[in-house]
């Protein structure tokens, strides 16, 4: 009974990557290696094929009669799998889809994701990851076959075994050596977006950003790693539901948690020598104390703090650039509503870029920002003591000070510049466009959070309190809005981390650099500023378009891999002396293809 149970559950499940044309490598499969047999023991999502499984390879894997006789293409699968995903009614719908075909079907579901980013990017990540997450301990069950892993979850119990962990964990996706993961997204739920305290439920979080490493950066995912590191949650909701599936007890104290933490890098590096760890969507203090603890002995980045800070200071090089006539760069007066991880690494980030790039003395430099946390404006004089990130742009003077209201505060400081990362829905209210716009002709406003739910404002509200004229960009996409007057469709930018995190670390890895510095950021910000097509400058766009992300991260690989160059990081010496161009031809051979790259009868035997 059991084993033919698990016939039934394995092998229709079966993908050997058999070239669908080449009949040489038909034949030379007519006789699978020992080493395929025992590959098809367990169920792989990795090399099933579905009914694109060729007929010589059925009949070998014993699967003649146990799916029906037409051996499609990957496009056909493609279009059906679409039909059946437009069909669905609401986003969530799409996402269980979707993530049920990452679970069986990896090739495919990467030829979706790849061909049509544009479209499926809002559901496997922002916004409706957000909503994912909010559910997912109540959703989990339908996302993946029994036994296939999305992620890999870490408690307190499963530290002093974690390297064997680890390892199986590897071993279960792929028993391959080769396929070792070169890259882990990790949370620990803590401040999922701007969602809060999610616990376990943020797992949707490093999932969704590796697939986009896949998707945007053509990493293996078999070499991805998303990492759940579960110590609790505080959130009451979560805690008294009866589906949530995270350790349901409070957040340590800091020493266990630091001690956790320790415990997960060593084990992840000892298993792992070269993975490049990005952490994601840490609790704000926790955010700043692991990237001070790690970025300069680990290779790792944080993504919230660091690839945030480069993809908004890209669109601000390019919103600067289409006001340069009316307002020197030197000149500018930046606003951020929020003060908490993403806000100072934004701010921070263009401080350096004003600094290195413009030669504007640090104490100039630092003084054409302002910052509001939910206390109101950040000033020496306030009366309580500020965390360590809020002392660096805390203002000397007062002036916007006494008042909670961002409009008074606006109108107090003339910003040029009001970028959100505060979570806070509608914050920028009508009040606040209105003066932006008064004292603007072209106000730049980039409300960041997510997911839209969280938007300080919609593109809609931008550009009808500012007489159309806003240079706009949001965290998570709005739709395009037409100007009623004139009929004319106007797109909003989209200042999402996605631009950058998968060519920081294509270009870390390829380069495979000692660390990620901070030049590294900067160079990835140029690179994105400067990725624009001529048609898209011309249109006035902040950001390029999410279908050409490939080419993009490839562009911004290659300029962090420059700088690792320069800046003695790189240690991948086949790379040294290339040109930003070769650079990026070297970056996009190397990236992942579903149609061909993996799962060919050669690869298995060659890498067994
Ligand atoms: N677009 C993108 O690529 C990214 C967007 N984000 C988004 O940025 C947001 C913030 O993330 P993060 O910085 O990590 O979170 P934090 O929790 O670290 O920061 C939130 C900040 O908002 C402040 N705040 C709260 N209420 C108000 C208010 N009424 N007015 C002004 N400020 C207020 C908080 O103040 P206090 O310090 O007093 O508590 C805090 O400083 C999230 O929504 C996240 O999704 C993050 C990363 C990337
Ligand atoms: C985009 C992202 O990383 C965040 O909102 O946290
Ligand atoms: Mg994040």
């Amino acid at each position: 009974m059991f084993s033919s149970l698990r016939l039934l559950r394995c092998k229709p499940l079966v993908r050997a990557r058999w070239s669908h044309t080449a009949s040489a490598s038909v034949r030379k499969a007519s006789t699978p290696p020992p080493q395929l047999a025992k590959r098809h023991e367990g169920y792989s999502p990795y090399l099933n094929l579905g009914t694109s499984t060729p007929v010589a390879a059925r009949s070998i894997l014993g699967l003649d009669g146990l799916m029906p006789t037409k051996v499609e293409s990957l496009d056909v699968q493609k279009k059906r799998a679409l039909v059946q995903l437009r069909a669905k009614s609401t986003d969530m719908e799409k996402y269980m889809f979707l993530a049920h075909l990452r679970n069986t079907n990896v090739s495919l579901f990467y030829k979706i994701v790849c061909d049509e980013l544009s479209e499926m990017a809002p559901i496997i990540y922002t916004p409706t990851v957000g909503k994912a997450c909010l559910e997912y301990s109540h959703i989990y069950p339908f996302l993946a076959p029994p036994g296939v892993p999305d992620g890999l979850y870490i408690t307190k119990d499963s530290l002093p075994n974690l390297p064997q962990i680890l390892r199986d964990y590897s071993a279960a996706l792929s028993d391959q050596a080769a396929f070792q993961p070169e890259i882990t997204v990790i949370s620990d739920g803590s401040r999922i977006l701007g969602l809060g305290d999610l616990g376990m439920n943020g797992m949707g979080i490093p999932i969704g950003k590796l697939q986009l490493y896949v998707a945007g950066a053509g990493i293996d995912p078999r070499k991805t790693l998303p990492i759940l590191l579960d110590l609790g949650t505080n959130n009451d909701s979560l805690l008294n539901d009866e589906f949530y599936l995270g350790v349901k007890q409070t957040r340590p104290n800091d020493d266990e948690f630091y001690s956790a933490v320790d415990q997960t890098i060593n084990a992840l590096y000892e298993t792992f020598p070269n993975i490049l760890v990005q952490f994601e969507d840490w609790s704000t203090s926790h955010a700043f104390t692991l990237l001070q603890k790690y970025q300069h002995e680990r290779f790792c980045f944080n993504d919230d703090i660091q690839g945030t800070g480069a993809v908004v200071l890209a669109g601000l090089i390019n919103a600067f650039r289409q006001v340069a006539k009316d307002t020197p760069i030197e000149n500018h007066r930046i606003l951020f509503s929020g003060a908490g991880s993403a806000a100072f690494g934004v701010a921070k980030h263009i401080c350096d870029y004003l600094i290195i790039e413009h030669g504007i003395p640090e104490e100039k430099a630092k003084a054409m920002f302002w910052t509001v946390d939910s206390k109101g404006l950040v000033y020496d004089g306030r009366g309580d003591k500020l965390p360590e990130h809020k002392r660096y742009f805390s203002r000397k003077d007062s002036v916007g000070s006494g008042t909670k209201s961002l409009s008074e505060i606006v109108k107090a400081i003339k910003p040029t510049t009001l970028i959100g990362l505060s979570s806070q829905p509608d914050s920028f209210d009508a009040n606040v466009l209105q003066e932006m716009s008064k004292i603007n002709h072209r106000p730049i406003i980039f409300p960041l959070s997510n997911p839209r739910t969280q938007a300080e404002c919609s593109f809609e509200a931008a550009m009808t309190h500012t007489n159309n004229q806003v240079l706009f960009a949001s965290g998570t996409a709005f739709p395009p809005y037409k100007i009623p007057e004139t009929g004319e469709i106007k797109k909003p930018g989209q200042g999402n981390n996605v631009y950058v995190f998968p060519g920081i670390g294509l270009g870390s890895i390829v380069s495979k650099s000692k660390h990620v510095t901070t030049s590294m950021v900067l160079a990835a910000a140029k690179g994105l500023a400067n990725s624009l097509t001529p048609e898209e400058t011309a249109r006035g766009d902040l950001y390029p378009s999410l279908n050409r992300i490939r080419d993009v991260s490839a562009t911004v690989a290659a300029h962090v891999c420059k700088v690792a160059e320069k800046s003695n990081q790189l240690q991948n010496q086949s790379l040294a002396g290339l040109s930003i161009d070769q650079l990026t031809k070297t970056m996009r051979e190397k990236m992942w293809d579903p149609e061909t790259a993996f799962n060919t009868i050669e690869d298995i035997e060659n890498s067994a």
